[in-house]
């Protein structure tokens, strides 16, 4: 894990791939303007909201103890609007035995193509996600999750990825999706405070 980040970390230096930060650095940084604009959208979802759940809320995929659940990092490639993820799952993502949960591989999919329609269309939702699993992940392995932008039609965002072993030999898993952006009018300029965020390279 640590040399393919170091990998990636040099592709970094031209500027070509950038490290993205993680969701809750990003979350946290505009969380009530963004919550706001969730609950406006949704006005009768978010009434039904439980307030004092909702501060102990906290992003599905770093809610694990560290090593036990999801640990990844993000790279993204303006030019060529894509995201590669550098996945490795740990025990307690465990489906079959020896093998990950394929609810747990959906998630860092959904994670990856789900970030890379964020940052190219702002505040989006999932409605589509189509997954073929092609052969099972072995428990704590490292994969690469490589998503790319397809499409984009009005408010509409189709993304595709795949989900390879390391050495690109074993084909785990494609998917396609359909994001639809929430904020045609482009309230928040989640591209720039995702960009803005990210870590030094
Ligand atoms: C900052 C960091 C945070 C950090 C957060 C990190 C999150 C990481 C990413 C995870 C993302 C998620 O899991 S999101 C959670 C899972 N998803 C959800 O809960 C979404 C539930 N669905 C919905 O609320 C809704 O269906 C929406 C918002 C997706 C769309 O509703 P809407 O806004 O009213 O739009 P609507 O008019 O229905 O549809 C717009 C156009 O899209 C088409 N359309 C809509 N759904 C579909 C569909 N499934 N398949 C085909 N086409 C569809 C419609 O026909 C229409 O086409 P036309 O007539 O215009 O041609």
């Amino acid at each position: 894990m640590r040399l393919l980040f170091d990998q990636f970390m040099k592709k970094c230096e031209d500027g070509s791939w950038i490290h993205l930060p993680s969701y809750e650095d990003i979350a946290t940084q505009r969380s009530q303007d963004f919550s706001t604009f969730i609950h406006a959208y949704f006005p009768t979802a978010s009434e039904q909201i439980n307030k004092e759940k909702l501060s102990q809320g906290r992003i599905f995929t770093r809610s694990f103890e560290d090593g036990l659940g999801f640990e990844y990092v993000m790279f993204y490639n303006d030019a060529e609007k894509r995201i590669v993820c550098v996945f490795q799952g740990g025990p307690h993502l465990q489906g079959m035995p020896g093998f990950f949960h394929g609810g747990a591989i959906a998630t860092m999919i959904d994670a990856t193509v789900g970030m890379n329609a964020i940052v190219s269309g702002g505040i989006v939702m999932t409605a589509n996600l189509n997954i073929n699993f092609k052969r099972p992940i072995p428990l704590c392995s490292i994969v690469l999750i490589n998503s790319q932008l397809d499409k984009i039609e009005g408010r509409k965002l189709l993304v595709s990825c795949n989900v390879q072993s390391v050495d690109e030999k074993i084909l785990y898993t494609e998917a396609t999706s359909l994001f639809i952006k929430l904020n045609p009018e482009k309230e928040f300029h989640i591209k720039e405070l995702v960009l803005n965020s990210a870590p030094p390279a």
